[in-house]
């Protein structure tokens, strides 16, 4: 049925044509597009449209995910990258941290040393950055358009004073969720658990949660919260919302990601 839907409206809202270019079928609001043809059933559509005479791009929109420390959303996220492997890209970060055991530079994050944070952010390299249980972070524009250009998704992993930067500035303009632990001794159990912080780097991020999970689950800061009690559920729960928001975006043209009914397929039907 949703395949059905999915399918239909992209028929409906697209001509594709073999050379890998495509004349839009009903729309002309966008000043230009284009369909990159990825595979047999996978087309990804980047649109261009001009507001106020500057050229913007209309892409999906990014995701936030945002929660604190330990909540969940690496799990989470690895999961949907692994469903969805073709529509959802990773904004690698920049961080002054060491490395964990099993984390690759530029893969998990840009391992950096301060002089080098510093001297990127003064040269206006990032979109937002912060300080986090000692550390800088920051996303770069290179990473967020590393990934809008393969035609995904992007999706970025970053705590709440950069979504705060993130909301007051025009830039991405994404989908923020929020991660939600059942309770700040069940986030300390799963951290210890995880075996990744010193005491001292534990009780920093204990500290940061409590304000995170207020200002996390007052109303109108994120669109979702997802309630990570139990992963599977709450790996369903950010699944729907995702997957309700990528088909109200394409309903309006912003974009259309086949991808997400390919997978739909492989695992639903
Ligand atoms: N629903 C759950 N039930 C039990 N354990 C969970 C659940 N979700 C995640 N975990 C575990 O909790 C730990 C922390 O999860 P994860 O690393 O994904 O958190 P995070 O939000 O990405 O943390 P950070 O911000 O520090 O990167 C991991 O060991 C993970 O396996
Ligand atoms: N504001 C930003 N926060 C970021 C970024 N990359 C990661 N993070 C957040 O930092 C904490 C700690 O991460 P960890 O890997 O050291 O456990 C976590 O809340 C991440 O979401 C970023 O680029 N900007």
């Amino acid at each position: 049925m949703l395949l059905n839907n999915v399918l239909g409206r992209t028929v409906a809202a697209l001509r594709i044509c073999t050379n890998g270019t495509h004349a839009p079928a009903s729309r002309t609001t966008f000043a230009g597009h284009y369909v990159q043809r990825q595979s047999n059933r996978q087309y990804l559509v980047r649109a261009f449209s001009s507001v106020n005479g500057n050229m913007v791009k209309q892409g999906p929109r990014p995701l936030v995910i945002c929660g604190p420390s330990g909540s969940g959303k690496s799990t989470l996220l690895k999961k949907l990258f692994k469903e969805f492997p073709d529509t959802f890209g990773f904004s690698v970060s920049h961080t002054t941290r060491k490395p964990r055991p099993g984390e690759e530079n530029g893969i998990h994050y840009h391992f950096v040393s301060v002089e080098e944070m510093q001297s990127a952010i003064e040269k206006g390299e990032f979109i937002e950055t912060a300080v986090f249980s000692g550390n800088m972070y920051g996303t770069s524009k290179k990473a967020v358009e590393n990934v809008q250009h393969q035609g995904k998704v992007c999706v970025l992993d970053i705590e709440i004073e950069g979504v705060k930067q993130i909301r007051n500035s025009d830039r991405l303009n994404p989908l923020l969720v929020f991660v939600n632990p059942p309770s700040i001794g069940e986030l300390e159990r799963r951290l210890r658990g995880r075996q990744t912080e010193t005491e001292e780097s534990l009780q920093k991020r204990l500290n940061t949660a409590r304000s995170e999970i207020e200002y996390g689950t007052s109303p109108g800061n994120f669109d979702v919260v997802v309630q990570n009690n139990n992963l599977k559920q709450a790996y369903e729960d950010l699944r729907n919302f995702i997957v309700h928001e990528l088909e109200t975006q394409q309903g309006q043209d912003v974009f259309f990601v086949t991808s997400l009914v390919s997978n739909y397929k492989t695992h639903e039907v």
